[in-house]
């Protein structure tokens, strides 16, 4: 089966050796793949070029129209567990665009992947509203899960659904990840995780932000907001390391 994935450059997907940045991970050295597409079109994206190409039934971002030749590559899933297994970390962090759309095939992927580099820890970053297929659920160690509040622009009949956000506080491999803009919003995470029942303890919040002076200028009033609700807090050490970049 097929996978399709983002890219670096035209041609090249987007798998790559980094540290994990982000979550109840952040800091560990991993394996990253990066799947194209998403089902959701957050305004302040950050891979915006998995998922929003010209021709695309989306708003066009920035008035930028994305090529989907040079922003998408297909590979069999063999292919894909091969590169995974050529960069040598025992972890995965496979993300997107949104990776859940293509369960089946990364199911396989990781059956195949298990058979070449046997063991490897397996993280799914995804936005939360797409239910994992059983044989892609029994591959998974975490799930870093961002459901996206009313500020992202997507209508929260598509991004908040009720279900999907009981079926993750009954996981205990699902950690949420809000990410916040501004102080307002931490009411909007409190509202939700009480609603649904999702753990404290599960649950981070993250600034929103693509730049480290932006990110730090949120850190200060995010920190005292966490601290006084009870929420844990991540930063974005990628971007304060590599910047808003491909492949980092
Ligand atoms: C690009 S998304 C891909 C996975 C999945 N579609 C999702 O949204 O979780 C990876 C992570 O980056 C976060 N993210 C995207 N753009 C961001 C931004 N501008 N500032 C902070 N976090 C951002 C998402 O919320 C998610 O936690
Ligand atoms: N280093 C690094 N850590 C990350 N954690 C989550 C990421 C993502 O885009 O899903 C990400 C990413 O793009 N880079
Ligand atoms: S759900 Fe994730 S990949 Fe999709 S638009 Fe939002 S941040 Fe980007
Ligand atoms: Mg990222």
């Amino acid at each position: 089966m097929t996978l399709t994935l983002a890219t670096t450059v035209p041609g090249e997907p987007e798998i790559f050796a980094s540290l994990q940045g982000e979550g109840p991970s952040i800091g560990r050295p991993v394996a990253f793949v990066r799947l194209s597409r998403c089902n959701l079109a957050c305004t302040w994206c950050d891979t915006a070029y998995t998922w929003h190409f010209e021709g695309d039934n989306r708003p066009h971002r920035d008035g930028v129209a994305f090529d989907r030749s040079a922003n998408q590559v297909v590979l069999d899933e063999t292919e894909v567990a091969a590169r995974i297994a050529a960069l040598g970390q025992s972890r995965l962090v496979i993300t997107g665009g949104e990776p859940l759309l293509q369960g089946p095939a990364l199911a396989k992927m990781l059956e195949h992947l298990d058979t070449i580099a046997p063991g490897m820890q397996v993280e799914i970053e995804t936005n939360g509203t797409v239910r994992p297929t059983a044989r892609l659920d029994v591959r998974v160690d975490q799930y870093n899960v961002s459901p996206k509040l009313p500020h992202s622009g997507n209508p929260a009949t598509l991004a908040l659904i009720p279900e999907m956000l009981d079926f993750w506080a009954d996981d205990p491999r699902a950690f949420l990840k809000f990410v916040v803009s501004e102080p307002a919003d931490l009411d909007e995470v409190t509202a939700l995780i009480e609603a649904h029942r999702h753990p404290k303890d599960r649950v981070f919040v993250m600034p929103e932000g693509t730049d480290s002076i932006t990110l730090r200028e949120r850190e200060r009033w995010l920190a005292d907001a966490a601290l006084e609700r009870g929420l844990r807090m991540t930063d974005r050490l990628h971007i304060h390391l590599y910047g808003d970049t491909r492949g980092t």
